[in-house]
């Protein structure tokens, strides 16, 4: 089968994260947040410039050899490299982690034993607008659930996030199936929400509620954000954390960032008794914390996907899934 990105494609609701919001855009962007749990954002004041130098920086080090790679892998100390056939074989990734994304970048470049500032320099500009962005955008998201629920629940719930950025880079085999070879496998994320940068190949898909896979085409100077589980469990699933995917395309390599927005690890995530709803609407989470919902992730990487269930309705659900635990 040819893949064929004009196949299926969503077509995404757009945020213009520079103007204020009127309310047909609030109105299309609470119907993608329950619907799709994915949309665009645009004007969001990331230069073409700065993704341009991320991505030679970045390139720089996935071009190393695995050997100087692994100084930063999973049995290294800093563990920031996450080489090919652990998530997958066609993917790897750096992790750079926040509030001082310099440092964390830093710490990768210092293991590789280069000396050279730019690459922690770029990913601090990155990593604090992404964290300006994804406040902006939580604010919003908080507006779709409710009239003034962003000035009545951010302080109190969402103040403390923070962000973590993953620098990816698919490497396709010469022989690959188009469309059908997974770079990234189908997953959903565990942050409040995710904000993705995607080069031209395309290749990301998500989940439609009746399992048809959608292609979000790239668009230039476009991110693509995407609710996560713990908004998902938060908001009692008035906002949808879908299922998500990579294919594989184009035999060059595909570069992606996703930069993931979370609740502190002890923060203890429930959905407020006005965003659930009138007293008739059914609580569908138990409160959890946010650590153990990672650890429990964790752990089902580890045991395989088969042997329990793998979504935060199978940790935390008041009823589980079929193949919760
Ligand atoms: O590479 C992409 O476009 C998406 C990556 C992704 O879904 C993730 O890192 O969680
Ligand atoms: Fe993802």
């Amino acid at each position: 089968m040819i893949y064929n990105q004009s196949e299926n494609p969503l077509q995404l609701a757009v945020l213009d994260v520079s103007q204020p919001l009127d309310s047909s855009s609030l109105s299309s962007l609470a119907a993608a947040c329950k619907e799709w749990g994915f949309f665009q954002i645009v004007n969001h004041g990331i230069s073409k410039d700065l993704f341009g130098q991320i991505y030679s920086l970045s390139n720089e080090i996935f071009s190393l050899p695995s050997d100087s790679k692994l100084k930063l892998g999973p049995s290294s100390s800093i563990k920031t490299y996450t080489p090919p056939f652990i998530a997958s074989p066609f993917f790897e990734s750096i992790r750079v982690a926040g509030p001082a994304f310099a440092d964390s970048a830093q710490s990768s470049v210092d293991a590789l034993g280069e000396h050279d500032s730019r690459f922690s320099e770029v990913m601090q500009e990155y990593g604090s607008k992404m964290t300006e962005l994804s406040k902006t955008i939580v604010k919003v998201v908080l507006k779709t659930l409710g009239d003034g629920f962003d000035t009545k629940f951010y302080d109190s719930e969402f103040n403390n996030c923070h962000g973590y950025l993953r620098i990816n880079n698919y490497t396709p085999p010469n022989n690959f199936e188009e469309g059908e070879t997974e770079g990234l496998g189908m997953h959903t994320d565990m942050s409040c929400i995710t904000i993705v940068y995607q080069d031209e190949i395309g290749g990301l898909q998500v989940k439609s509620r009746d399992g048809k896979w959608m292609n979000i085409v790239p668009c230039e100077e476009t991110l693509i954000v995407n609710i996560g589980d713990m908004m998902q469990a938060w908001s009692n699933e008035r906002l949808r954390s879908s299922e998500h995917r990579v294919v594989l395309r184009k035999l060059v390599n595909r570069f992606s960032m996703a930069f993931f927005y979370c609740f502190e690890d002890d923060k203890v995530v429930l959905s407020p008794d006005e965003v659930v709803g009138p007293p008739e609407v059914t609580r569908i989470y138990e409160a959890f914390v946010c650590s153990d919902y990672v650890k429990f992730r964790e752990n089902v990487v580890k045991e395989g996907f088969e042997k329990v269930g793998f979504t935060v309705r199978d940790f935390a659900g008041v009823v589980k899934s079929e193949n919760g635990v």
